[in-house]
């Protein structure tokens, strides 16, 4: 898999945001949650986020290891399961909550453990778009999103140095 063409990068500041966008959206829909489910580690953050302006303290997690390195999605592992009391549940009344959905392969595997959950994401691609049921911002497929947990301060070069090749 070679680096998409467009770069998307989020500062924590604008992370911070959607977060809190994608909150009063769910917030504005009406259903209430008891648990969240964050699909470590990228829904850590956003589930943080969330829980806090929900008020929803009780949190789990899921493991789902599927970018091996930084480009090449591998075997998909469940590397940590729900706990059992939420499974029994079938995801009635509980929020499971990522950064993103890609090709959505992530989204498919979590659905099918908790077929009744509501599904939320701050980002989505198109492929991923159908399985999640509330997010924030769509990026095209060909766009790669930077978080600020993977960036750090870098120098730029001007643009007309960069456009001069
Ligand atoms: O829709 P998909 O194509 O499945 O991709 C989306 C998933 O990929 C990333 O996680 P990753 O597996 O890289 O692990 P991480 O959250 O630990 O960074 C991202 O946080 C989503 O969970
Ligand atoms: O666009 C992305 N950005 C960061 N992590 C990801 N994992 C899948 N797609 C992405
Ligand atoms: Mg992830």
């Amino acid at each position: 898999m070679s680096l998409p063409d467009k770069a998307f990068p989020v500062s924590w500041d604008q992370f911070h945001r959607d977060a809190r966008a994608l909150a009063w959206r769910l917030s504005g829909s009406g259903q209430t949650w008891s648990a969240i489910v964050c699909i470590t580690r990228g829904g850590l953050v956003p589930a943080a986020i969330i829980s806090r302006e929900l008020d929803i303290r009780r949190i789990d997690t899921v493991s789902v290891a599927s970018y091996h390195d930084y480009l090449s999605q591998g075997d998909m592992k469940v590397l940590k399961e729900i706990n059992s009391e939420i499974l029994e549940t079938e995801g009635e009344g509980v929020l499971i909550v990522d950064d993103l959905t890609d090709t959505g392969k992530t989204a498919a595997i979590v659905r099918a453990m908790l077929p009744k959950a509501h599904f939320a994401t701050v980002y989505a691609k198109p492929k991923g778009r159908p399985l999640v049921d509330t997010f924030i911002t769509e990026v095209s497929q060909d766009t790669w999103i930077y978080f600020p947990w993977d960036m750090g301060f870098a120098y730029v070069e001007p643009i007309a140095k960069d456009t001069r090749g």
